[in-house]
């Protein structure tokens, strides 16, 4: 079928006569954004996430709700609410261009798959190929967002589930929660670590208690202000490297979900493999993200479309 993992249509070169240029073009884009706003790296990573993992890698999650519309599009699902608006911008603007030198050519989801690769790149990350030929999606639903993005409190076995769900095993689980070495999190998706850790009423003991007093300081008990985000990686916050590992190791995982990599016995030898050697985690992640890229791609006017901004469905 057109949605097949196994038969799916992407290439290495399939734009290479309709558009030459276009990782050029998005890299133009890629690179501006970075230098003006680095945290566009860690935003359009996680977008691209979003997107492969509800409908498959389809731009669906860059619909804009239509107003006065009872129904909300993906990117208005709440767990989707903290993805940040550098990542919206950076690839409309990507788009834009792109389309000013290949009118009607692109897909945004392509532009999308680019760009996140762009920006492991810029952020010290590796460099991989990126296949195309990924159409636009059709459907945009915030009621098909929760049962697919894994929260921050979902055990290993949910994770494994979810990710077998996508084709992804557990070595992909824990090289592309890699991703964490760089970007932020707010409060809320941890703070029960530091204050209740599962009705105990005391904190997580699977923390470094030099970490949870940093922690504590930024993030109040009783809601405190809403905005406050602090860094996955206290280490290197903004390089993309092995650190992550290293840390989980340490117990200075931010999320439940990234300190129980090294907890569950399942996922431990992985995060000792990938933490052991900076090139390991770079081809594994590298891997990974094709794998993820590929994940229920779309072909063809039935299923799919060819969008001119990348917010609007083609009517
Ligand atoms: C394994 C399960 C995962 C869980 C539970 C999870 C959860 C989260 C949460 C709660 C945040 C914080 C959002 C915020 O407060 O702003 C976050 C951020 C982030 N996630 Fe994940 N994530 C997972 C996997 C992934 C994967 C597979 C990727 C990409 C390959 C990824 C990339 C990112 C990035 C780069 C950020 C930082 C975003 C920013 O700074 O704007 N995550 N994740
Ligand atoms: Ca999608
Ligand atoms: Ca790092």
């Amino acid at each position: 079928s057109s949605t097949s993992p196994h038969r799916h249509p992407l290439k290495l070169d399939f734009y290479s006569k309709s558009c030459p240029h276009v990782e050029q073009l998005v890299g133009v884009v890629t690179s501006q954004q970075f230098k003006e706003s680095p945290i566009s790296a860690p935003a359009t990573i996680r977008l691209f996430f979003h997107d492969c993992f509800v409908q498959g890698c389809d731009a669906s999650i860059l619909i804009s709700t239509k107003p006065g519309s009872g129904a909300l599009a993906e990117k208005d699902a709440q767990d989707n609410k903290h993805l940040a608006v550098e990542a919206f911008d950076s690839i409309n603007k990507a788009k834009a261009l792109v389309e000013s030198k290949c009118p009607g050519v692109v897909s945004c989801a392509d532009i999308l798959a680019i760009a996140a690769r762009d920006f492991v790149h810029l952020a010290g990350g590796p460099y991989y190929q990126v296949k195309t030929g990924r159409w636009d999606g059709k459907i945009s639903m915030a009621s098909k967002v929760s049962s697919n993005i894994p929260r921050a409190n979902s055990t290993i076995d949910e994770l494994l589930k979810l990710f077998a769900s996508k084709g992804l095993s557990s070595q992909d689980l824990v090289a592309l929660s890699g991703a964490h070495t760089i970007g932020f999190s707010h409060c809320e998706h941890f703070v029960r670590r530091l204050y209740d850790y599962q009705g105990t009423k005391k904190a997580d003991p699977a923390m470094d208690p030099r970490l949870l007093k940093a922690l504590k300081m930024s993030c109040s008990q009783y809601g405190g202000n809403p905005e406050v985000v602090v860094p996955f990686d206290v280490s290197t916050p903004f390089a993309f490297d092995h650190a992550y590992y290293g840390n989980l190791e340490n117990k200075m995982g931010l999320l439940a979900t990234d300190q129980a990599l090294f907890s569950d016995p399942r996922t431990r030898p992985i995060v000792q493999s990938l933490g052991s050697n900076k090139q390991k985690f770079f081809q594994a992640f590298s891997e990974a993200m094709d794998k993820m890229g590929s994940i229920e791609v779309k072909r063809g006017n039935k299923h799919g479309e060819r969008r001119k901004e990348c917010s609007q469905h083609i009517q």
